[in-house]
């Protein structure tokens, strides 16, 4: 095996061309290997091999910097870049992130998980870098899909009014999640299939071959004067960066031999290279979709596996059913079709559906749009991305109380995607908008009820639910709800835990077989029943609170202020997560170490002095 051999990207600087090749194919069984042991992000992955080989060959990390956006397409840098050994913990706990991050290896020149940032942090580099005169290579490698963001957009209107040397290498498989969107994407797929394009490829790559880097230069600005006229409307001319491409991002040779030219060249450089996503393994190949991040599977028997009916398809679900009845609902995605349950829905009422590609904020603003113009816009968001949006939801929806309906999945601690992606922020900022409505339903029969209720009260509601899978409902069920009322899940003598969602389980276990304790389904988080908050401390009931969602600033706090505001007094105990970022591992043994889980409520409760009557439960 030659990846026995390489333990640094030194080593690749010594291989032959044939041994580069081979590599390649040990990477990519490497990468199927581990992603069928662990599940992960495969087909970006596969995706990327040459191109990861080729710029750890031409480039010199960790001296030079090469920026992976996203960095799920990142696995093979991990593996050459002396985490080979450890590969097979990636997403586990304990193990190595699914993502490229600065506290994990001094090769991962950006720590992420979403998408769009390593053009702005390129520039900052390539800032830092002229700035201290320093002088190193900037290398950002974006997907088609992440350049769709705003973030990468604005940063490309900097990067060429700077005219500084940065390479960007857009990773063009036409893939976001799902088939990618927007006038770019469209763009991109009409321009290779020009004849003078492919044309201009083919003798840009016969001059190149065997020039020096100087004479490159002088025939890549007359190539470029040349190709001005042709690209006159290439949005990268426009924008004064220089365009090479698009070139085939899996003919090793090639890329090496183009990336060792363009190396050389000043000023902010554009290599647009064309992949395929799933490349090298077929059922990838052909379902980028599915394989985009498969769970667990055999490698040798690759099959699809229900991930179960989770809260997405719920949600999917019953939209699709409440827009059959009514015309004015409209949903909008920010490229989570899959994820976000809307496959059904996108097909039924195409008409009524928009993904914006990897753009947040623009989403909300759309949404605001539609709201403001008679259209029952809904924002399916997870939690983690809504933070793009947060602006927007201020200044475009809420002080105007636009009526926008948030379907915010993925809220809580995730699991293999780790501390970027946990949805464990949006109580806290979303609570402090005022007009805010912030619920979150305890199973989909509550989700049904809330959503169909939401769309009728014509205001911004946010409903908020995990990652997870939940009890099907029948079609055609809608129940109705008390808005704004909690729920009695269970009466107790001295004491309530108040949870909502995903933690009501561990609530009704810490509280199981102890008639002292009672159990509150709190479903409304903003605002929150007051009247039932207010009998409970007039009771002189003990309280604790329970959410999966930073401590601070979450549902717990809200509880307090409105003591505080209401006058009253009650002895309290906030459990929720600690103020640090919770890596990749198990939902569950994370909830343990938070202090959320069964036994940590009972150990609040014993504090109170309400000791769990565990003789009962013990006996059976
Ligand atoms: C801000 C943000 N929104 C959404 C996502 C979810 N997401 C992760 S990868 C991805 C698609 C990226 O497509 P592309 O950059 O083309 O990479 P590919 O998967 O095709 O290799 C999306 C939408 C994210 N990571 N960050
Ligand atoms: C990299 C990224 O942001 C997505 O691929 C994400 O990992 C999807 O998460 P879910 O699996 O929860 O949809
Ligand atoms: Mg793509």
């Amino acid at each position: 095996m030659i990846l026995d051999t390489v333990n640094s990207p030194q080593d690749l600087k010594t291989l032959t061309q044939s041994e580069l090749l081979e590599l390649v194919g040990e990477l990519r069984s490497e990468i199927i290997r581990v992603c069928a042991q662990n599940g992960g992000h495969l087909a970006s992955s596969l995706g990327a091999v040459e191109l990861i080989v080729a710029l750890h060959r031409v480039f010199d990390s960790p001296r030079d910097r090469i920026l992976f956006d996203v960095g799920h397409q990142a696995y093979a840098h991990k593996i050459l870049t002396g985490r080979k050994e450890v590969f097979h913990t990636i997403r586990q706990e304990g193990g190595i992130s699914g993502f490229t991050k600065v506290s994990e290896s001094e090769h991962d020149a950006i720590t992420v998980g979403h998408a769009s940032t390593s053009l702005a942090n390129a520039l900052g580099m390539a800032i830092a870098r002229d700035t201290l005169g320093q002088d190193y290579h900037v290398v950002a490698v974006i997907g088609d899909g992440a350049f769709t963001g705003g973030m990468a957009l604005a940063a490309m209107n900097v990067i060429g009014g700077q005219k500084r040397k940065l390479l960007t290498i857009l990773n063009d498989n036409e893939m976001s999640i799902s088939e990618n969107v927007g006038a770019l994407n469209r763009y991109f797929k009409e321009y290779q299939t020009r004849k003078w394009v492919q044309d201009t490829q083919k003798w840009g790559k016969q001059v190149l071959e065997g020039i020096s880097p100087k004479l490159f230069n002088l025939v890549d600005r007359a190539k470029e004067a040349a190709k001005l006229m042709l690209h006159q409307e290439n949005p990268f001319y426009a924008w004064g960066i220089r365009y090479v491409g698009p070139v085939d991002g899996h003919d090793l040779p090639g890329l090496i031999h183009i990336l060792e030219q363009i190396k050389e060249l000043d000023g902010p450089t554009l290599l647009h290279i064309v992949t395929q996503k799933g490349k090298g393994y077929g059922v990838a190949e052909e379902d980028p979709i599915y394989w985009h991040g498969p769970p667990g599977f055999n490698p040798d028997k690759p099959e699809k596996v229900s991930k179960g009916y989770s809260w997405s398809a719920a949600f999917g679900d019953a939209i699709t059913e409440l827009a059959s009845s009514d015309p004015k609902i409209f949903v909008i995605t920010p490229a989570m079709r899959e994820g976000s349950g809307l496959v059904r829905y996108s097909q039924t009422h195409p008409e009524r559906y928009l993904d914006t590609g990897i753009a947040e904020d623009v989403a909300a603003t759309v949404a605001a749009g539609m709201g403001l113009r008679g259209l029952k816009p809904v924002l399916a968001i997870y939690s983690t991305f809504m933070q793009r949006a947060y602006d927007q939801i201020i200044h475009d929806i809420a002080i105007e109380k636009v009526p926008v309906v948030f379907a915010v999945d993925r809220a809580g601690i995730v699991g293999g995607d780790g501390a970027t992606h946990n949805g464990v922020f949006d109580i806290a900022y979303l609570r402090t908008v005022p007009n805010l409505q912030i619920a979150a339903p305890k199973d989909a029969y509550e989700l049904r009820a809330m959503l169909k209720k939401a769309l009728e009260l014509q205001a911004p509601i946010a409903l908020r639910y995990p990652r997870d899978s939940v009890e099907k409902v029948p079609e055609g069920t809608w129940p109705s709800i008390e808005w704004g009322r909690w729920e009695i899940l269970k009466e107790g003598r001295k004491a309530y835990i108040l949870s909502f969602g995903k933690t009501l389980k561990y609530a009704l276990e810490a509280a199981l077989d102890n008639p002292e304790v009672g159990v509150i389904n709190a479903r409304f988080l903003k605002p929150l029943d007051q009247e039932m908050l207010a009998q409970l401390a007039q009771g002189g009931y003990k309280l604790v609170t329970v959410e999966d969602h930073q401590r601070m600033g979450g549902f717990g706090s809200a509880v307090l202020e409105s003591l505080s505001g209401l006058g009253l007094q009650a002895e309290v105990r906030v459990l929720g997560l600690q103020d640090v970022f919770y890596d990749h591992g198990s939902i569950a043994r994370m909830h343990a170490e938070a202090g959320i889980d069964a036994a940590s409520i009972r150990a609040a409760l014993a504090e109170l002095g309400l000791p769990a009557q565990m003789a009962l439960r013990d006996l059976r």
